[in-house]
């Protein structure tokens, strides 16, 4: 696998004022964590998403409908970004606080860092030019920095792809829908710390297809830079799944740190790296060690030693489903009126000997609450969900096909995320990350 720097020198006012060719150099001033407050709608239409044909493929895919109703809407959209993004860089020169983490939007967010080195850069949304330069290798975008876990799941689903780094889930998914790579890689749940919430609701809200899985063996270190001891540590920086997933081994270690969470984990390790920050470790990969310079403290202190991340690979199109290979199949569905529907749902599987393999709720966006009134006891405030339920079948198979022609009839809102093969890779922990 082979990584790319974004497409360079892009700023997001060229892109919104459609002027120029973009400079050939961009600054040396990267934001480790340029943080993007996306609070617009990309695509207002997409829960009332595609209507289930009979191979149970999405009948919409048209291009121009992934990207909001017009160009002037994802114009009108970078231009309210950009106004965010570049006072809040303002804001960050002005208080010049490198080493220090802040808070934006309940996260903590890394200030600027001066950086000298030819690794890639991370595709922000400044970067979400839609003229990408088409080589014959597949561009795979994942959300982070060279060292992350997510590049390494690209280079495991994709092994010959240009692996494109994006500093937010959204972004990849914008790259994608945008032509500037081919294929998002996505985390989406992991085996210690759970599901990848915000991915759920991001493929909900964008019409990609899920073609692919690849599950990631994740072992993680502690890093901080050479020579720096375990007991001058005052803090622990990481993703807050990989957090999560050392979270019993950091307190076994015994060490008296504060742990924050950053975007990701070698992301941390770059951090670190860049600011010469001598009291604080990253928990990230060997490989993030190796290309930040950093020395590894512990090794697998990972809570349980098969830890496992299961990933997603994302297109504009569907694959076409199979029968000769074990598939499954992903959805996701709104309730309708009436009682035990999501028992009925769970029927018209069991009844057909298809195994659900995970299932998963969130806030029901546009219809978080359901007030029902009782005369007698007053109202009762139900709160409404989406269904995201992973099955053991291809839409290819007639049962699939059956099972969802009877969901269908329960539910009022129904979607086929991806029919896609599974991933069956025979457990092998030398191969761990
Ligand atoms: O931070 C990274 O290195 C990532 O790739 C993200 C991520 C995640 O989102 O779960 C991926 C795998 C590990 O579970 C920890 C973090």
């Amino acid at each position: 696998m082979h990584t790319i720097a974004p497409s360079s020198g892009v700023t997001l006012k060229s892109l919104v004022q459609q002027t120029s060719p973009p400079p050939a150099q961009i600054s040396r001033f990267v934001p480790a964590r340029l943080v993007v407050q996306c609070g617009y709608r990309f695509d207002s239409a997409n829960t009332n998403a595609s209507t289930v044909n009979t191979n149970g493929i999405p009948a919409s895919n048209n291009f121009a409908g992934h990207v909001g109703a017009s160009r002037a809407d994802w114009q009108s959209s970078c231009a309210i970004l950009a106004s965010k993004v570049v006072s809040q860089q303002q804001d960050t020169e002005k208080t010049g606080g490198a080493g220090e983490i802040t808070v934006v939007n309940g996260h903590k967010s890394l200030d600027l860092v001066p950086l000298d080195n030819n690794l890639p850069k991370p595709l922000t949304i400044t970067d979400l030019s839609p003229a990408p330069m088409h080589g014959s290798q597949l561009r795979v975008a994942y959300q982070g920095v060279p060292g992350a876990y997510s590049e390494a799941a690209a280079g495991k689903a994709y092994p010959k792809c240009e692996a494109i780094p994006c500093d937010q889930f959204e972004v990849a998914f914008q790259a994608v829908e945008l032509w500037i790579a081919d294929r998002a890689v996505l985390p989406v749940e992991n085996s210690l710390g759970g599901s990848i919430h915000r991915n759920y609701d991001l493929l909900l809200r964008h019409r990609l297809h899920i073609v692919g899985e690849v599950q990631l063996p994740v072992h993680h270190c502690l890093l901080a830079l050479p020579g720096v001891r375990k007991e001058y540590l005052t803090r622990v920086i990481s993703h807050p799944q990989a957090l999560a997933q050392c979270e019993l081994t950091l307190t076994k270690l015994g060490l008296n740190v504060v742990r924050e969470a950053v975007d990701d984990t070698a992301g941390a390790a770059e951090y670190i790296a860049a600011n010469n920050l001598r009291d604080t470790a990253a928990i990230a990969s060997a490989r993030a060690a190796e290309l930040y310079g950093l020395q590894i403290l512990s090794e697998g202190i990972q809570d349980d030693s098969s830890n496992v991340t299961r990933f997603v690979m994302l297109a504009r199109e569907p694959i076409i489903p199979r029968t000769d290979r074990p598939f499954k199949t992903s959805i996701v569905f709104a309730h309708d009126k009436g009682t035990s529907v999501l028992f009925k749902v769970l029927s018209a599987f069991a009844f057909r000997n298809i195994s659900l393999t995970k299932i998963e709720s969130r806030p029901h966006r546009n219809r978080p609450i359901r007030l029902v009134d009782d005369a007698n006891v007053g109202t009762a405030k139900h709160f409404e969900y989406m269904f995201y339920v992973d099955f053991e079948a291809s839409m290819a198979d007639v049962r699939a096909q059956n099972a969802l022609a009877e969901v269908q009839e329960f539910t009022s809102f129904l979607r086929v995320l991806g029919s896609y093969p599974m991933d069956m890779t025979p457990w092998c922990p030398s191969r761990e990350e």
